[in-house]
């Protein structure tokens, strides 16, 4: 059971070859810790694991964070590509009780904004559901720049948004599978839920 019911338990994932491996540096794991302090204003904490691109490393990991750590939201980076070891997706839907395909959809939308090499991410988002518990999965681009861009999305010079970034679902997702109510700052990324599900801001 959760110590603290309001603070959401955020599970990094890095899933990289060279990274892991210590070939180079991994930024996957700073680039999302960076973005999620930029842009949410209600608690959270993270748990982080860096791993290679081998499907049964992935699996673990999620079903680790998922089932002990009992992290409410799971945030994956890298092995969404074709290449042969490119396997995080096919991991993800391993461990899923239910695919949230319109993630995968608008990251891809997204992402052409930025790069014609877009459609071939394979990203998917799912839930895993245990019993008492539940959690959402997401996979982002391995490049650190896509983690902002597709958490984000695309905003124009005056800083109004153009394309909405899928983070903007992610809240009242959360709060639909039982989790923590997550708040963001607007300025970053503006949340959307329907009337009904607004909390009044504690004063
Ligand atoms: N964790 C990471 N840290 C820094 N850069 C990364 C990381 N993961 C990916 N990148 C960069 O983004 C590119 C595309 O990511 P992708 O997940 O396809 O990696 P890759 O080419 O399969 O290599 P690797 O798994 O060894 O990172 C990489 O070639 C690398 O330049
Ligand atoms: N927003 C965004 N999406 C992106 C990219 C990017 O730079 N920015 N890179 C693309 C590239 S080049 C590839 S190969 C695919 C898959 O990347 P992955 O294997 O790193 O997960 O994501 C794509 N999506």
């Amino acid at each position: 059971m959760k110590n603290d019911a309001d603070r959401a338990r955020i599970g990094l994932v890095s899933i990289s070859d060279r990274a892991s491996s210590g070939v180079y540096q991994d930024q996957g794991i700073p680039a999302l810790q960076e973005w999620l302090k930029s842009a949410l204003t209600s608690e959270f904490e993270t748990e982080t694991r860096l791993v290679a691109d081998e499907r049964e490393a992935i699996e673990a990991a999620l079903i680790e964070l998922t089932d002990e750590k009992q992290c409410d939201l799971i945030v994956t980076t890298g092995g969404t590509g074709p290449a042969r070891r490119d396997v995080t997706p096919e991991a993800t839907l391993a461990v899923a009780t239910k695919e949230m395909p319109g993630f995968g959809e608008q990251m891809r939308q997204i992402s052409l904004h930025f790069v014609p090499t877009a459609i071939l991410s394979r990203q998917v988002a799912v839930i895993r559901e245990t019993e008492g518990h539940a959690a959402l999965i997401i996979n982002l681009p391995g490049q650190p720049k896509s983690i902002r861009e597709t958490l984000e999305g695309l905003k124009d010079a005056d800083g109004k948004p153009v394309v909405p970034g899928i983070f903007a679902a992610v809240p009242y997702c959360i709060d639909l599978i039982g989790g923590p109510y997550i708040e963001t700052d607007e300025a970053v990324c503006k949340v959307f839920r329907p009337k009904s599900a607004i909390r009044p801001k504690s004063a």
